[in-house]
């Protein structure tokens, strides 16, 4: 599944809405047992969460966004499917939490392509449930540096920290997810399934237990005046980069 939403792949409530419907098809089409997610815009996996879904909107757009999310987290992270990341580009915040839900993930080896929770260098927070996220996947306290200070992890470093699985030549991205899938498949699905569900079912439980309520958090949280204010910045940032 090549990801292509131009210039970077920001995760718009229309495009999650794609991706779903993507994803919702493969699952039901019996001949496919897994999928490899990585991205047709240079350079970049994903830039994360649309940020124009979430500033200057009202209660109601942002509450329809947040339950865009939360679904594209909780369908890819609990897929039947097989699901390799080949992340080639940099995949902060939204971006990272999509990695993070696949089985295993290949990163192409370009000091650019940054990977992390950066939620706090834009005066928000990550959501309980990609904090859980990152925790089952680095541990407790490598998750609490990288959370409070936004890192963003270059390949050498999330390979030691262990947010990714693998980091190899930019040219062999495609390749070795393909192994790596040869790997995967090589198991019978209904074990793998259901170990899957096993280790995944509690993390993904905490939210599925609270989604209404997680809906409304957010919906508060984002519509503060001094959120807001964090995400102009933030915005005004991106655009002065441009020069
Ligand atoms: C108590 C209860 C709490 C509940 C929880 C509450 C709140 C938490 C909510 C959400 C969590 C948030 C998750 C996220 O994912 S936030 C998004 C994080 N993403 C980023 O920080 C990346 C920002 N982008 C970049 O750093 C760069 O754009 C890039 C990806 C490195 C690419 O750089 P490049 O130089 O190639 O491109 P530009 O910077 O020029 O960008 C082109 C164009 O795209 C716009 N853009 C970039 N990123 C986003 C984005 N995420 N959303 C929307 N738009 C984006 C950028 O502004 C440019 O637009 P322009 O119009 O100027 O062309």
């Amino acid at each position: 599944m090549k990801m292509r939403n131009p210039p970077v792949n920001s995760l718009s409530l229309e495009f999650l809405t794609e991706l779903l419907i993507s994803l919702e098809k493969l699952e039901n089409d019996k001949t496919f047992r897994g999928i490899i997610i990585t991205s047709d815009c240079p350079g970049i996996f994903s830039a994360g969460l649309d940020l124009l879904e979430m500033y200057g909107r009202d209660p109601a757009h942002c509450a329809e966004y947040w339950k865009a999310v939360q679904e594209l987290w909780l369908r890819v992270y609990l897929s039947n499917l097989v699901v390799i990341g080949a992340i080639n580009g940099i995949s902060p915040a939204g971006g990272c939490l999509l990695s993070l839900s696949c089985d295993y993930r290949v990163l192409a080896n370009n000091p650019k392509y940054a990977i992390g929770l950066n939620e706090t260098l834009l005066g928000i927070i990550a959501p309980f449930w990609f904090k859980d996220v990152l925790v089952n996947t680095i541990g407790h306290r490598a998750a609490e540096r990288a959370l409070q200070l936004g890192f963003l992890f270059p390949p050498s470093d999330a390979l030691q920290v262990g947010i990714v699985d693998q980091v190899v030549p930019e040219d062999q991205v495609q390749s070795t997810a393909r192994s790596v899938m040869a790997q995967w498949l090589a198991i019978p699905d209904h074990a793998r399934q259901l170990t899957k569900n096993l280790v995944r079912k509690p993390t993904a439980d905490r939210l599925l237990q609270q989604r209404d309520a997680d809906i409304q958090n957010f919906v508060r949280f984002i519509s503060r005046d001094s959120i807001q204010k964090s995400l102009h910045v933030y915005l005004e940032k991106l655009k002065q980069k441009k020069g």
